[in-house]
């Protein structure tokens, strides 16, 4: 059952829509990665279905309830860790997640226990008393998460939570995720680390210009790639006559020079592609020196459907 569906969700900052028509389910229990390049639409999609931005087109249900219509209801089952640290300098890190926890309707004993686990589960307990002040940039991250998650949210929605942080908290946080997830929580996890996303979730969406352009399990989308087969060959002299021979060739696609003696080659499934390459560099007396297999994955197949990479900060 889906516990969170996007309808024809549109959201337009002066006239061009950042969201567009988005459609989207996402049913209980996953860990839902939302892939996407800069300026996607991820925030803004994830932003309305917290109740933090109206919607201007289409309607976000959670566990049934409407955004436009039952938003506290929504809001009760949601933890948000936003992009931007969401925590205050001034409050012991204990102090922060209390203030959370209040504004949920926590009191007394429960707020309290709720409190403590909190901030043992993101590893911090013994930091309770400290300022965030004094906390690495991973820290406050893992603060941030305590605080989103104290009240046992059903849906707990990261947006970016491991940009610019150090590799043990990095860990730390992917393995929250996991565990948060075994406890009973669906995630969304937004990204733009195609690594992470592949790593821990259970399925993933990837946006681009405000539209889902595909989803489905790590293994539907791997099959959407295709069985082309992307090879690096470094050869011992760059020979124009082999090059030529080689682009003319039905079944390599492509064949790219990456730097001096190095090339790219594309080739399609068949066997002989690679047979028939060789033999085109032995013919011209082309030594080869290193051949390497790239691995295809998320980054390729959104290569292939935008024809951008998904860091492609500047697109
Ligand atoms: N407050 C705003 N005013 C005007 N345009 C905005 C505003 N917020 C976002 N946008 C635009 O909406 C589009 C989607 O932005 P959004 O932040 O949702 O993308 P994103 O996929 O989350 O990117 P990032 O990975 O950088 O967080 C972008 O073109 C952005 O410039």
């Amino acid at each position: 059952m889906s516990l969170v569906t996007f309808h024809e969700v549109v959201k337009k900052y002066d006239t061009v829509p950042s969201v567009n028509h988005l459609s989207l389910a996402i049913g209980a229990g996953e860990i839902f990665g939302l892939l996407g390049p800069n300026g996607a639409g991820k925030s803004t999609s994830i932003h309305m279905l917290a109740g933090l931005l109206d919607i201007d087109g289409g309607d976000i249900k959670v566990d049934g309830y409407s955004v436009r219509s039952h938003a506290l209801e929504v809001k009760k089952r949601i933890g948000l860790v936003p992009q931007e640290l969401a925590i205050y300098d001034s409050l012991s890190a204990a102090e922060n997640v209390t203030f959370f926890a209040r504004l949920y309707g926590l009191r007394g004993r429960l707020l309290r226990e709720r409190v403590s686990e909190a901030l043992e589960f993101v590893g911090l307990q013994d930091k309770a008393g400290s300022k965030p002040s004094t906390f690495s940039g991973g820290m406050k991250r893992r603060l941030n998460i305590a605080c989103a998650i104290m009240h046992q949210p059903k849906l707990i929605i990261m947006d970016e939570p491991t940009v610019g942080i150090d590799p043990q908290s990095r860990n730390h946080i992917l393995e929250s995720v996991r565990t948060l997830n075994k406890l009973g929580s669906t995630i969304i996890y937004t990204s733009h680390y195609m690594e992470e996303v592949e790593a821990i979730c259970t399925r993933v969406g990837i946006m681009d210009r405000g539209k889902l352009i595909v989803s489905g399990t790590k293994e539907e989308l791997r099959r959407q790639i295709g069985s082309e087969e992307k090879l690096v060959l470094e050869v011992d002299r760059t020979d124009p006559a082999a090059s030529a021979e080689i682009r003319q060739h039905p079944r390599i696609k492509s064949f790219t020079e990456l730097e001096a003696n190095s090339f790219e080659a594309v080739l399609d499934e068949s066997a002989t592609a690679l047979q028939d390459l060789l033999f085109i560099l032995q013919k011209h007396q082309v030594g080869l020196r290193k051949l390497t297999r790239v691995e295809q994955d998320l980054e390729t197949l959104f290569l292939q459907l935008t024809g951008r990479t998904l860091r492609d900060r500047t697109s």
